[in-house]
């Protein structure tokens, strides 16, 4: 401990990083210039008969492209707020929120529909709200590209159509309606779906909420595939915490902001570790884990230390105060 630099102690403690009321914070730079995915400072207010809920407060996201990552968190942690957001169905109250250099605060009705049509594909838990029950596998696929005017005529769609069926393993769905096939196969086919038009990002709330662990891990499979060999970017939204197994990296928020990340990495053997970070937003605030604050009985205030490669934070002394 001897030896590092001391950092000088502030009246306030740890959150003396919080600007004070009226001023506007004096921010880094943006990062996250390629970002695929950009959500700077975040908020989200909802104003129901006189009434404010935050559900989204100071929200930071950076998503590179390519990459495959899940978003977690408890039930009312701001989840879906986020993904109505990326999916243009919702527009956020302040903040930056970026996706594939299209500003989803200031874009027009027009180009709203044209992002939601070919910038994003989305799959909802719902399968019946993925996939239309009087149309086959192979004619949901081909819907989208025809509202959006692509696919080079009925027969280039057809071709693409069964095309991403195969890709995705459920050829065999392309000729069935809805209701003649499974909910895990349901739920490729809307993958499908969301695919059509090319989009840059795939978006998807709880798509294997509905479904059991086996067939969950063949609608990740799905996903994933078309991460890797159509280099599109997928977030998934879910409550389920293990799904970190089965991404890249899971961001998980708390109270309308993100609070961890839990990244995976390959150790020299070969096997894939996963470790969890806390997320630092750019004042420098941090949020320790409750548990962690409650076995030390962390409470008001915390003493930091700077050393040479790291920061120690310790509880408070008795008689501190
Ligand atoms: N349309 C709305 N009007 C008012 N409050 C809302 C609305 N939608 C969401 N909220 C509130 O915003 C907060 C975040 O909700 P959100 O649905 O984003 O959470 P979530 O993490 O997706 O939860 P779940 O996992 O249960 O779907 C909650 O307090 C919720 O009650």
């Amino acid at each position: 401990m001897d030896g590092g630099a001391p950092i000088p102690k502030s009246p306030s403690g740890v959150d003396d990083a919080t600007p004070p009321e009226g001023c506007s914070a004096r921010r880094a730079p943006v990062s996250g210039e390629n970002a695929q995915i950009l959500c700077d400072n975040l908020v989200r207010i909802y104003k129901t008969e006189g009434v404010e809920v935050v559900a989204l407060q100071g929200l930071d996201l950076i998503v590179e492209p390519g990459e495959f990552v899940a978003i977690v968190g408890a039930s009312g942690s701001g989840k879906s707020t986020l993904l109505n957001i990326l999916s243009g169905l919702d527009v956020p109250t302040a903040g930056v929120a970026r996706v594939a250099g299209v500003d989803l605060l200031t874009m027009t009705a027009k180009e709203r529909l044209a992002y939601r049509r070919e910038t994003v594909g989305f799959i909802w838990q719902q399968t019946s709200r993925n996939l239309l029950p009087y149309l086959t596998g192979r004619e949901n696929v081909m819907l989208p590209m025809r509202l959006a005017g692509r696919g080079g005529g009925r027969r280039g769609r057809n071709a693409r159509a069964q095309e991403l069926l195969d890709l995705l393993g459920i050829g065999h769905c392309a000729d069935r309606l809805p209701a003649e096939m499974s909910g895990g196969e349901q739920q490729q086919v809307a993958i499908a779906v969301a695919l059509a038009n090319e989009p840059q990002v795939v978006l998807a709330d709880e798509p294997t909420g509905e479904l059991d662990s086996d067939t969950a891990d063949q609608v990740f499979a799905a996903l994933r595939r078309a991460n890797r060999e159509l280099a599109v970017t997928a977030v998934i939204v879910t409550h389920d915490d293990q799904v970190s197994n089965r991404v890249d990296r899971t961001v998980g928020i708390r109270d309308g902001r993100t609070s961890s990340e839990t990244l995976r990495r390959a150790a020299e053997d070969g096997e894939i570790i996963a470790e969890e970070y806390a997320v630092l937003d750019r004042v420098g605030r941090l949020q320790l884990p409750r548990d962690f604050m409650n076995s030390l009985r962390m409470e008001r205030r915390v003493r930091l230390k700077l050393e040479r490669d790291h920061i120690g934070v310790w509880p408070e002394r008795p008689g501190d105060a």
